[in-house]
């Protein structure tokens, strides 16, 4: 929720009704939900039994996505999911982060915009680095676009057309 909604209570109440962020001024595209939390994992199916066998969260099955070079399977958690990420092949974007993070760790937040191509354009212009020429085709099917950690306080961001 922005954070401009809770300010007060007819706000709050706008809020509630109006579930997305106001944008900025100006601005051609808004936030929306959050989507996912990824997790990087060193052993999935350990990671897996976790969520299903032990916390009792519903579970989907592992999917490969080449393309992204990771396997995937998402925890439902109602409010948002929550992404659980193992390495697929020899360049996989997440080896890095599992080198440093041995145990795993919390990899990247996705949220929903309801522009993609309209936020990456704005990004740009205030220097935010995008990690790929274009969006791709995420998991869910839906274009996506990752933003550099560095440019947005030490967290991976990746924006899921809603
Ligand atoms: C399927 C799709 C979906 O949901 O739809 C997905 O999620 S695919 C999910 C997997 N795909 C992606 O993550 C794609 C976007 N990611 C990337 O392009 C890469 O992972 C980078 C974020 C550029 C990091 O690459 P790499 O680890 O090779 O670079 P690096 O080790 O030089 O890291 C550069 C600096 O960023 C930091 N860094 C690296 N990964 C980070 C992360 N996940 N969160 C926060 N900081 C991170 C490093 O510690 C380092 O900081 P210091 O210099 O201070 O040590
Ligand atoms: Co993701």
């Amino acid at each position: 929720m922005c954070v401009r909604h809770t300010c007060s209570p007819m706000l709050r109440a706008i809020s509630n009704s109006t579930p997305l962020c106001q944008g900025i001024p100006g601005s051609v595209w808004k936030l929306g939900r959050l989507n996912h939390i990824a997790i990087a994992v060193p052993d999935m199916e350990k990671a897996t039994a976790l969520y299903r066998d032990v916390l009792g969260a519903q579970v989907s099955d592992k999917v490969p996505l080449p393309e992204h070079g990771v396997y995937t399977v998402f925890v439902e958690l109602g409010n948002t999911k929550l992404e659980l990420l193992h390495p697929l092949g020899e360049k996989s974007p997440i080896a890095g982060f599992l080198q440093k993070n041995k145990s795993g760790g919390m990899h990247h937040i996705c949220i929903e915009v309801d522009d993609i191509n309209a936020a990456i354009v704005d990004l740009k212009a205030r220097n935010i680095r995008t990690l790929s020429a274009k969006p791709r085709i995420g998991a869910h099917g839906k274009p996506v676009m990752f933003l550099h950690p560095k440019d947005c306080d030490g967290v991976l961001v990746e924006l899921e057309q809603a």
